[in-house]
C-alpha cells in the first residue's frame, strides 16, 4: 500500500479549477518534495489529500484510507505543518507542545515535551509565548506541534519558510532522521536546495498539473533541479511520455 495516492484529482474555487488532474503517488518511507511557481496548486491539492477540501473529481487515499470521509481517524496518523500557522498566540512554547501531546493522548508528556523542543532547538524560549516567537521560531513550534502524534505521515507545506541557515540545517536533519526511522514525508518547498538535499523523488507542479515525477538525477542531478524548474514550469508542460519516462 501507498501512503499517498492521488489518481485524476481535480479541485475548483468557483468556476476557476485550480488542481486539474493530479497524479500523485509517495511511497512508505519515502519523501518527496512538491515543487510549483506561486499559484501552482501546492497547498490547494494538499488540501485536498489531507481531507480538508472535498475534491471535484478523482481519487485520495491516505494510508489507505479517504482522508474526506476518515479525517478524524487519521489525524493521530498523520502530523500536518499547515502553510499559516494557527496555534493559540497566548499559550507558551512549552504549553502548547503540552496541550497537543495531551490532545494525542501521550504519556509522559514533561518528557517527551522536553525531547521535542530540544529536537526543534526551542528549549530556551519554553516561557515564551507564541506571538513573541520569531517566523523562525513559530514555524520549528509547528513543527513540533506536527510531531506530538508519532504521526506514520507528515504533510508540511513549506515547512522551512522563514528559517535562517542553521535552522534549515537542523530541520533538514530532523527530517532526514525522521525518515530514516520510516516515516513517510511529503514537503512543498521553493528551495531547490531543500528538494535536492532530502528528496527521493520531486513533482513539480505547474498550473494545477504535474509537469514532471522523477528523482533529482532524473532531472538533471544536484544543482541542475532550478533549471529543469525553471524550463518546465517557465515554459509548456511536459508531454505526458517525458513525464511517464521519468517516473
Ligand atoms: N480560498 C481560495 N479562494 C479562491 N481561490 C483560491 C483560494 N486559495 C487559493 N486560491 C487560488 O488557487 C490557486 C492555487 O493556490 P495554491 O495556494 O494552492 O497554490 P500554491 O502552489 O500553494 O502557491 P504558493 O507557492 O504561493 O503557496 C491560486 O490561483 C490561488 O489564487
Amino acid at each position: 500500500m501507498k501512503a499517498i495516492t492521488c489518481q485524476g484529482v481535480r479541485f475548483t474555487y468557483g468556476r476557476s479549477e485550480v488542481v486539474c488532474g493530479v497524479d500523485l503517488e509517495v511511497g512508505q518511507g519515502e519523501l518527496l518534495a512538491l515543487l510549483g511557481t506561486n499559484g501552482a496548486g501546492k497547498t490547494t491539492t494538499l488540501e485536498v489529500l489531507l481531507g480538508q477540501r472535498r475534491p471535484a473529481g478523482g481519487r485520495v487515499r491516505l494510508l489507505g484510507r479517504d482522508p474526506f470521509a476518515e479525517r478524524r481517524r487519521l489525524a493521530a496518523e498523520v502530523g500536518v505543518v499547515p502553510q499559516e500557522s494557527g496555534l493559540a498566540p497566548d499559550l507558551t512554547v512549552a504549553e502548547t507542545v503540552r496541550l497537543w501531546l495531551r490532545l494525542h493522548r501521550r504519556d509522559r508528556v514533561g518528557p517527551v515535551s522536553a525531547e521535542l523542543l530540544g529536537e526543534l532547538d526551542l528549549e530556551h524560549r519554553a516561557a515564551v509565548r507564541v506571538r513573541q516567537l520569531s517566523g523562525g521560531e513559530r514555524r520549528r513550534l509547528d513543527l513540533a506541534v506536527a510531531l506530538c502524534g508519532v504521526p506514520r505521515l507528515l504533510v508540511l507545506d513549506e515547512p522551512s519558510t522563514g528559517l535562517d541557515p542553521e535552522s534549515r540545517q537542523r530541520t533538514w536533519a530532523l527530517l532526514r532522521e525522521r525518515r530514516r526511522q520510516g516515516t513517510t514525508i511529503l514537503l512543498t518547498t521553493h528551495f531547490f536546495e531543500e528538494a535536492e538535499a532530502l528528496a527521493d523523488r520531486v513533482v513539480i507542479m505547474d498550473r494545477g498539473r504535474v509537469a514532471f515525477t522523477g528523482t533529482v538525477a532524473d532531472a538533471g542531478g544536484p544543482g541542475a533541479l532550478a533549471a529543469a524548474f525553471h524550463r518546465i514550469a517557465g515554459g509548456p508542460p511536459l508531454s505526458p511520455d517525458a513525464t511517464e519516462q521519468s517516473r
